[in-house]
């Protein structure tokens, strides 16, 4: 890949995919350029990733192939206004933010313009990240394919038809966030019963590690990996039977389903 690729915002999903990007080594620095409002935060990215910095976003856009819009979804228009006549003609514009649809993207750029639609998550940073991406019709199969490929470099990546895309924060953009609390949680319980901190976090995180790549690699149905762990009359099932009392599957579904809604309120 010999392309550039540009960040406005440098914010913390953008570190997340820039530190992803490079830990892959199928870029290099000096491909990559990003722009912030305040010179503490460019200092901070350049310090961090050894990539070109800036805060003037048309320099950004002047200069990308790839270019990645990080920054808040009501900052979209007015930054669009800001680039849209310094773009590259054939640049292809990924958006990361929750619910900036394909049609708000190109009725901003007002003429046809290469658009993806993505949202990735913050594990991306150590390469375990997961992305899901949507591209508008200007965008072709080859160029979807190596946008497909740097999204690669960061973990795995969806390519979905865009009416899933709100669907996508709940499950995987903002989950990290959830299952940290679930870690946290789980370690208060471990250092309730005794062990340190350190030990805590080790373990409740390993074992949510363990057990998601148990799903992914096993293909079994998590229904059948819990049953699994339950021995009859054991200690397990007693843990699940507090679990279903105190309603933790309907908590889920009903963050999920506030996390969905507000996604839809931001389009
Ligand atoms: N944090 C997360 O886990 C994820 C965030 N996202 C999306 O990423 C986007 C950014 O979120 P975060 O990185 O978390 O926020 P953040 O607040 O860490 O970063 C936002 C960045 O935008 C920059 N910015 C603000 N005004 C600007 C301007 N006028 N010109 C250039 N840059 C400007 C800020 O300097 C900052 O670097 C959001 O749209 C969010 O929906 C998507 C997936 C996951
Ligand atoms: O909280 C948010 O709106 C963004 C979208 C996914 C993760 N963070």
């Amino acid at each position: 890949m010999s392309k550039s690729i540009g960040f406005i915002g440098a914010g913390k999903m953008a570190q997340a995919i820039i530190g992803g990007v490079l830990k892959s080594n199928n870029v290099a620095p000096e491909q990559l350029i990003a722009s912030a409002v305040s010179k503490e935060t460019v200092e901070h990215v350049k310090k961090r990733f050894t990539i070109q910095v800036t805060t003037e976003n048309k320099q950004v856009a002047e200069q990308a192939d790839l270019l990645f819009l990080a920054i808040k979804p009501d900052l979209h228009f007015q930054i669009i206004e800001e680039i849209k006549d310094v773009v590259k003609p054939n640049a292809i514009i990924i958006t990361i933010a929750a619910g900036i649809s394909l049609q708000f993207l190109e009725e901003s750029f007002a003429r046809k313009i290469k658009v993806i639609r993505s949202m990735p998550n913050t594990p991306s940073l150590i390469g375990e990240g997961m992305s899901a991406i949507s591209a508008n019709d200007a965008v072709t199969e080859d160029e979807l394919d190596e946008v497909v490929q740097i999204f690669s470099c960061f973990g795995k990546v969806e390519v979905l038809n865009e009416k899933l895309m709100d669907a996508i924060p709940a499950i995987s953009g903002s989950s990290p966030a959830y299952v940290y609390m679930f870690i946290e949680a789980l370690a208060d319980g471990g250092v309730k019963n005794g062990l340190s901190r350190e030990q805590a976090y080790t373990l409740a995180a390993q074992a949510v590690l363990g057990a998601a790549k148990m799903i992914l690699e096993t293909g079994k149905h998590p229904g059948e990996l819990k049953d699994e762990v339950c021995t009859p009359g054991g200690a397990t099932i007693e843990a699940v039977a507090e679990l279903e009392k105190k309603g933790f599957r309907a908590a889920v579904l009903s963050a999920m389903e506030s996390c969905y809604q507000k996604t839809k309120s931001l389009s």
